[in-house]
């Protein structure tokens, strides 16, 4: 069977099973998932506390491995890459931004977004990483380091770093889980930028319906299964969704 998506669409899971084992019991951590993302959209993943979302993005990163089905990104099934190239893949084609920012405490704004410039080899590192911190509102705080910034401004690095290599995709888990409102409102203006000026793409997890409703789509897991899609949905309609599934459980 031919499951290769459209060229527009970025990322594809088919039919995507992920099964943890422990003692005897099976725990299905995903239930025959599939979700396709197109180029230039944003895609919320919502759902109550072990319903899937993290084994859901590292799949999709190819950081985990399902069981069963097939994860294509850019048209490539990533199951059937060697190690190297999925770790050449992972550094250049996929971004990835965490709720605590990950940055190196010892390096400046610059030297964090140099890091997967320098990996990837670009003798023009300096320069793409000042260009990228930049764009994102933060010319005049190159030389901070992550102590010498705001919450807020350090989730802007950790995205400037993860976009440094243009990415086809950006991974977001929870970016704004440790923000308050005003740098998280600020962070997702930045993300909603990024989709409407430079077509990214982005896969958000987030917990909180008024963040899911800046995305495009907001894809409901509960138990490993994907419930519903909802598009375009403001954070009223996200939030009594997200109701519904929790009191379902
Ligand atoms: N390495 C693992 N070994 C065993 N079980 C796991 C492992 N990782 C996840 N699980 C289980 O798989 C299910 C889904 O976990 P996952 O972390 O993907 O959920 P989640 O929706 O991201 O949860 P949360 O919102 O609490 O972060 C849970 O029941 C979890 O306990």
């Amino acid at each position: 069977m031919n499951t290769s998506a459209p060229p527009s669409t970025v990322l594809h899971l088919h039919d995507v099973t992920r099964t943890y084992q422990s003692g005897s019991t099976t725990l299905t951590a995903l239930d025959r998932i599939t979700l396709g993302c197109q180029r230039g959209s944003w895609t919320a993943v919502m759902g109550p506390s072990g319903s899937g979302k993290s084994t859901l993005l590292n799949c999709a990163a190819g950081l985990d491995s399902p069981d069963t089905g097939q994860v294509h990104l850019d048209g490539r099934d990533i199951a059937g890459l060697g190690d190297d190239v999925l770790t050449r893949m992972r550094r250049t084609d996929i971004g990835f931004v965490f709720q605590q920012f990950n940055l190196v405490a010892a390096l400046t704004a610059t030297q964090n977004v140099m890091l997967p410039l320098r990996l990837a080899g670009r003798k023009d590192a300096g320069a793409v990483a000042v260009d990228a911190l930049s764009t994102l509102g933060l010319g005049s705080h190159l030389d901070h380091k992550p102590r010498e910034l705001s919450g807020g401004q350090q989730q802007r690095v950790a995205i400037a770093r993860a976009l440094a290599t243009e990415p086809s995709i950006l991974f977001a888990d929870e970016p704004t889980g440790a923000l308050d409102s005003a740098s998280a409102g600020t962070v997702l203006d930045v993300l909603r930028e990024l989709v409407d000026e430079r077509s990214q793409t982005i896969v958000m997890v987030t917990h909180d319906p008024a963040a899911a409703a800046r995305a495009d789509h907001v894809a409901f897991l509960r138990d490993g299964r994907l419930v519903t899609t909802l598009s375009g949905a403001d954070t009223g309609r996200i939030a009594a969704t997200l109701a519904e599934l929790e009191t379902l459980r």
